[in-house]
C-alpha cells in the first residue's frame, strides 16, 4: 500500500549559486526513491523561493525556477514563491551578513508556509540557519544544506572554540598555523578565507554563529563526495571539531552539479569555445576561468598573457573586466580586450589561443577532451566539474572560501599544482609563476604535475562511481530518505 506523501520544504539562498545547487539536491532527494519506495512514503519537495532583493537577482532567480518547472520530469518538485521581504540596510560590503539577515527575515513566511503546506522536513540553506527556529517552534526535523567542502564544515564547526582561543584577529596569525581537524595544519595567511580576518567584522561574526548552529540540525547535507574529503568526513563523524558533543548525521550526496547534457559527450559545436576546441588535439588546452564573480584588470591581465605565450601551450581564457561603475552589481562586465591585454598578444597567439571576454558554457568546455588541465578561482561547483571530468588543476583562488579549498586540493585531494598567489597584492600571480605552473599542469617533466593529473582521473572514477546504485552518495542519500521517513513518521 502506497501511504500519503512526504512533503520536503527547501529553503535556498535567492542567488544563483547556491538556488540551483540545493534545487539539484532536491532532484536527486526525489530521484530513485530507493527498492522499498512503493511500499514506503514517497517524498515530495516543495522548494520555497525567497523573494530575491535585488532586480537583476530576482530575474535570474525567476529564469532558472521557470526552467526546473518547465522541465520534464521534475513532477514532485513544487516551487512555492515567497513574499517580498524589506532587505536589511547597512551591510553594503558583508555579503555574509546581508545574506544571513536576509534570511532571518523569512521566518514568519516559512512558517506559515510550512503550517499550510504540512512539512514533514525543512532542509535550509547554510546561510540560514536562524531558521532552525521555525522548524524546532513547528517540531519539524531540520537539515542544513552546505554548498562547499567537508574541509570548510570542519573549520565552521570548529570555529566557535577557535574564536575563544585566538586572542588575535586571524589576520594577525601570517607566518602561523590553525589547527582543523581531518586537514593538515593550515596555513592561516594564505589558506583561511577572506571573511575570518578581522573578528570585529560582522561577516565574521555570522561564520562564527552559522558554525555554532550547524551542531543543532539534525543533519548536515553536504556536496561533497565521500572518496574526495574521507579524512575530514571522519574528523567531523568522530565529533573531533566539537570535542565533548556529537555532530549531526553528515550526507555527503555530491558531486550535486546540474550536468544537464555534458555528462559524456560534449554537445555539438554550437558555441563558439567549443567549435574553437574540436579543433584541438586531446588534452591540449589550458582553460582559464574564474566563476561567476571573477575578473581581473591589465596589470593581472598582462601577467597571465605573459605566462601563458612563454609556456607555449594552447589555452581557451575567460577574460572578464570590472562591475560595471557605479552598479551594485559585483558581476564581471565582458572584458574589454584591447584595453586588458599586452599590444599584439592576440595576433602572436592566434593559432594556439582563445580569449572569450563573456560568460562561457564551462560544463561543456570541462567535458571536451581538447581540455587537458584548468586554472580557476577553486570555487567549489567548478572545482567538481573539473575533477568530474578529470580534468586537473592549477589554483588561483580570490573570495570566499576559495583559498582554503586551493589549500585542500594541494595539500590533502592531490589533484591540483600548487601556484603561488599573493594575497597581499590582490591576489597577484606573476607571469612566470603562470608559466611554470601551466608547463607542470600541462604535462612537463614535473611530478608534481604527474601525480596531480593521476589523482584527478582517480577522483573522476571516485565521482562516477559514488552516484552509481551501491556509491557512497546513492548510499548516503538513501539514509537521508530513511532518516527524513522515520521524522515524518515520529
Ligand atoms: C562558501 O562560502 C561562501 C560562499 C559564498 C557564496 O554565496 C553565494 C550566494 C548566492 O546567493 C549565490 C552564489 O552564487 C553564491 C556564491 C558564493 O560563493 C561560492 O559558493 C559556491 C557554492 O555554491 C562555492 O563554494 C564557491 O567556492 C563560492 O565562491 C559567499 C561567501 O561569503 C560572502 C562565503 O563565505
Ligand atoms: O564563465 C563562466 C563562469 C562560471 N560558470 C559556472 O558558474 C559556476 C561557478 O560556481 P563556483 O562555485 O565555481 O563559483 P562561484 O561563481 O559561485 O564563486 C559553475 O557552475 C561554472 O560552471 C560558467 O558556466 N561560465
Amino acid at each position: 500500500m502506497v501511504s500519503s506523501s512526504v512533503n520536503v520544504l527547501l529553503l535556498p539562498e535567492p542567488g544563483s549559486g547556491h538556488l540551483m545547487s540545493l534545487i539539484e539536491a532536491g532532484k536527486r532527494l526525489l530521484g530513485s526513491q530507493g527498492a522499498d519506495s512503493s511500499s514506503s512514503s514517497p517524498l515530495t519537495v516543495t522548494v520555497l523561493v525567497p523573494h530575491a532583493a535585488t532586480a537583476e537577482s530576482a530575474s535570474e532567480v525567476d529564469a532558472h525556477v521557470r526552467r526546473v518547472e518547465a522541465s520534464s520530469g521534475v513532477t514532485s518538485m513544487r516551487f512555492h514563491r515567497l513574499p517580498a521581504v524589506a532587505p536589511p540596510t547597512e551591510c553594503a560590503g558583508n555579503p555574509q551578513e546581508f545574506k544571513s539577515r536576509y534570511m532571518e527575515l523569512q521566518k514568519p513566511h516559512v512558517a506559515s508556509t510550512a503550517r499550510e503546506l504540512g512539512a514533514a522536513a525543512i532542509v535550509v540553506d547554510f546561510f540560514a540557519t536562524t531558521v532552525l527556529d521555525v522548524a524546532r517552534e513547528l517540531g519539524v526535523p531540520a537539515y542544513v544544506y552546505f554548498t562547499s567542502t567537508a574541509g570548510l564544515l570542519a573549520l565552521s564547526l570548529r570555529l566557535p572554540a577557535l574564536d575563544a582561543e585566538v586572542g588575535v584577529d586571524f589576520e594577525a596569525l601570517e607566518g602561523t598555523v590553525v589547527d582543523v581537524p581531518g586537514l593538515p595544519p593550515v596555513p592561516a595567511g594564505p589558506a583561511l578565507p577572506g571573511f575570518m580576518a578581522r573578528k570585529g567584522s560582522p561577516n565574521y561574526a555570522w561564520f562564527v554563529y552559522h558554525g555554532k548552529r550547524f551542531m543543532d540540525f539534525d543533519g548536515i547535507i553536504i556536496n561533497t563526495v565521500a572518496e574526495l574529503e574521507p579524512g575530514l568526513l571522519s574528523a567531523i563523524a568522530e565529533g573531533k571539531c566539537v570535542p565533548g558533543r556529537a555532530a549531526p548525521p553528515v550526507y555527503p550526496i555530491g558531486p550535486v552539479v546540474d550536468l544537464g547534457g555534458a555528462k559524456e559527450a560534449p554537445p555539438s559545436s554550437s558555441h563558439e569555445c567549443v567549435a574553437w576546441l574540436d579543433a584541438q588535439p586531446a588534452a591540449s588546452v589550458v582553460f582559464l576561468c574564474f566563476g561567476s564573480l571573477g575578473w581581473f584588470d591589465a596589470a593581472k591581465a598582462r601577467e597571465v598573457a605573459v605566462g601563458l605565450e612563454r609556456s607555449g601551450h594552447r589555452f581557451l581564457w575567460v577574460l572578464r573586466g570590472p562591475p560595471a561603475p557605479g552598479s551594485l552589481s559585483p558581476h564581471p562586465t565582458d572584458g574589454d580586450l584591447d584595453a586588458l591585454l599586452p599590444e599584439g598578444f592576440l595576433d602572436r597567439t592566434r593559432d594556439r589561443g582563445l580569449v572569450w571576454p563573456k560568460w562561457a558554457p564551462q560544463k561543456a568546455v570541462l567535458a571536451h577532451p581538447a581540455v587537458g588541465g584548468f586554472v580557476t578561482h577553486c570555487g567549489w561547483n567548478s572545482t567538481l566539474e573539473s575533477l568530474w571530468h578529470g580534468v586537473p588543476l592549477a589554483p588561483w583562488p580570490l573570495y570566499a572560501e576559495q583559498h582554503l579549498n586551493a589549500f585542500e586540493l594541494v595539500s590533502c585531494m592531490g589533484v591540483a599544482v600548487a601556484m603561488e598567489v599573493d594575497r597581499k597584492r590582490d591576489n597577484f600571480v606573476e607571469a612566470a609563476e603562470l608559466e611554470r605552473a601551466v608547463r607542470s599542469l600541462m604535462g612537463g617533466e614535473s611530478e608534481e604535475g604527474r601525480k596531480a593529473r593521476d589523482k584527478a582521473k582517480e577522483m573522476r572514477d571516485a565521482c562516477r562511481k559514488a552516484v552509481e546504485e551501491s556509491g557512497s552518495s546513492h548510499a548516503a542519500l538513501q539514509r537521508l530518505r530513511d532518516a527524513i521517513r522515520r521524522g515524518a513518521a515520529a
